[in-house]
């Protein structure tokens, strides 16, 4: 559905080139939710606003519904963009426009005549349940309200790709959870694709299908958030369950075991310790709640160098679980 070939955008900036994006590969499945994840100077606005071309990459390609945007006319490039919806960190309303007016809006650019207009406001409005805040202005609203205004707003269009820049960064946690929910909710519902850039572990956790992860402008990881939390060596798993340092002690081996699914309601630390007759040292570990199903990784101690272990671990991994020895 969108696909981002050899993507390439350098800014200047007084004489000094900074590359914000820097040949980047990205490839979103129709009707998943997509996140690049990133600190702040990453990248991801860049690239985001390249997926629209409010900014124009300086090379590379960018597919949209099978259109290569960076191919097409004024004309065609504007009826492509109206199928691409957005929302923003801060909103973007229009604060002489009431909640109704904000949504009318892209209508009225569209063309759409008055009387179809008026039906299809109601009609986004109950979308993201604010068909009581019709006739209400931003500043009567709160930020949670605000962004339903804007994601109505961002559907006018009928969109089947939606893009959220920051969405839910100006917003306390409660809130945030309720416009992630909606968005899921629209996702599902209309089979909406949606690409959105956090730096929020919290909503990589809670909505995203897949996930690349954004430094220096460089993609350095990236896959279905399920995969890369059980991929040896993840950076999305490392972040998301920090385990503490360890030193190694002679005579013993440190291992990461990773767990999701069925395997996470099972006492495998109990049965290992069991079945040979050792005893397992919890170093620490971590248990979250991810894409609605539990995943969570242990750090633990086994007595013995690696080749008396070499049977635990495998008995280990025929539970299903992903296993590392620690370095
Ligand atoms: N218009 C611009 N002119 C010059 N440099 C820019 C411009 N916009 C962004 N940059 C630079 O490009 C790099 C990437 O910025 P970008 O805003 O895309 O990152 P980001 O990951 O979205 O960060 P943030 O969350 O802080 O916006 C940064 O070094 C930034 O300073």
């Amino acid at each position: 559905m969108i696909q981002i070939e050899k993507l390439r955008k350098v800014y200047r900036d007084r004489g000094r080139a900074v590359t914000a994006v820097d040949d980047v590969d990205l490839t979103v499945a129709d009707g998943e939710v997509f996140g690049v994840l990133g600190r702040s100077g990453a990248g991801k606005s860049t690239l985001l606003r390249c997926v629209n071309l409010l900014e124009r990459p300086d090379s590379g390609r960018v597919t949209v519904a099978g259109q290569d945007l960076l191919a097409l006319s004024g004309g065609e490039l504007r009826r492509a963009r109206q199928r691409i919806g957005m929302i923003h960190q801060h909103f973007g309303l229009l604060s002489s426009r009431t909640v109704a007016g904000n949504v009318a809006f892209p209508l009225e650019v569209m063309g759409v005549p008055r009387a179809e207009r008026g039906e299809r406001v109601a009609e986004l409005l109950d979308l993201v349940g604010l068909a009581d805040h019709a006739g209400a202005h931003p500043a009567q609203i709160s930020g949670g309200q605000k962004q339903r205004v804007g994601i109505a707003r961002a559907l006018a269009g009928r969109p089947k790709v939606l893009l959220s820049d920051e969405a839910t960064s100006a917003l306390d946690p409660e809130t945030t959870a309720s416009i992630l929910a909606l968005l899921r909710d629209l996702n599902r519902r209309l089979g909406l694709t949606v690409l959105l850039i956090t730096h929020e572990m919290e909503v990589v956790k809670r909505i995203c299908d897949s996930v690349a992860i954004m430094r220096d402008g460089r993609i350095t990881e990236a896959g279905p958030v399920r995969d890369l939390l059980t991929a040896p060596g993840s950076e999305l798993a490392r972040d998301l369950f920090p385990l503490p340092a360890h030193a190694p002690r002679p005579g013993s081996t440190v291992v990461d075991v990773t767990f999701e699914g069925d395997s996470a309601d099972r006492p495998f630390v109990s049965a290992l310790a069991r079945e040979f007759g050792i005893d397992v040292n919890i170093l620490g570990g971590a248990v979250e709640e991810v894409g609605g199903a539990r995943v969570g990784r242990l750090r633990v101690e086994l007595p013995g160098g690696p080749e008396e272990n070499a049977a635990r671990l495998a008995h280990l991994r025929a539970q299903g679980l992903t296993v590392e020895v620690a370095p």
